[in-house]
């Protein structure tokens, strides 16, 4: 019976979008790496549409987006956005609000956070250390962690037994974390004010939060397969 005990040892989270609104940032060094390349800029909003698979698909986006595309110019374009995005990683990434008061509270039920990111692992880092949370994960794994990214379960598996093991549950913004959370058999809650391409309610997630005060009691609500 799973009456009072809270029922997962590791919650496991989604970066871009789900802990931290940083289309800003990225959309301002998409813009960059597009201007040095002659492409005009993309709005913030449609930049929404396309996080989720790491910098070189959001590159390739955006080459998409306003005109032609091919591997050559995603090459030439990829250290202009890194080096931007690089520079500029928190000027106004922010977490979402109730995050932190919702980290605290699962701390203090003695749950581990982890993080399981497309994002490259040493840009993660770069912007939890810039939101001065280098403290509360316990696992950080990112796009280039391991040879696999999401939604291959792999780097979800290895975010929450570097965190410890036991049961888990997924928290993300898209149907790459859906589709994660899907292969790995676990639980996925999806937060409906990320970054995704389709309604939230067609991400097929275990359930869906409004805000990150929903966060704690939809967990209580689930049920985890051990990992
Ligand atoms: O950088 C990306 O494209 C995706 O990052 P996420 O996996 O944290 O959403
Ligand atoms: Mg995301």
């Amino acid at each position: 019976m799973q009456t009072s005990r809270f029922p997962f040892t590791v919650v496991a989270f989604d970066l871009d979008g789900t802990l931290v609104d940083t289309a800003p940032d990225l959309t301002a060094a998409l813009n960059n790496a597009l201007g040095s390349l002659g492409r005009p800029a993309i709005d913030p909003e449609s930049v929404r549409h396309m996080v989720g698979h790491g910098a070189r698909a959001l590159l390739r986006q955006g080459l998409q987006a306003t005109g032609t595309c091919d591997e050559t110019l995603i090459d030439r374009g990829f250290p202009v956005f890194i080096d931007h995005y690089t520079a500029h990683i928190a000027d106004t990434s922010r977490p979402y609000p109730g995050v932190a008061e919702a980290l605290d509270r699962l701390d203090t039920l003695g749950v581990k956070l982890a993080i399981c990111t497309n994002k490259a692992e040493s840009l993660a880092l770069r912007l939890v250390e810039a939101l001065g949370w280098q403290d509360r994960f316990a696992a950080i794994v990112g796009g280039d962690t391991l040879p696999v990214r999401k939604p291959d379960p792999t780097p979800l598996f290895a975010a929450i037994a570097h965190a410890g093991g036991g049961p888990a549950a997924f928290v993300g913004d898209s149907i790459t974390d859906t589709d994660t959370a899907r292969a790995a058999a676990l639980p996925c809650i999806a937060v409906t004010f990320g970054f995704r391409d389709r309604p939230a309610e067609e991400l097929g997630a275990t359930a869906l939060i409004d805000h990150f005060d929903e966060l704690i009691p939809a967990l209580t609500k689930l049920q985890s397969p051990q990992v």
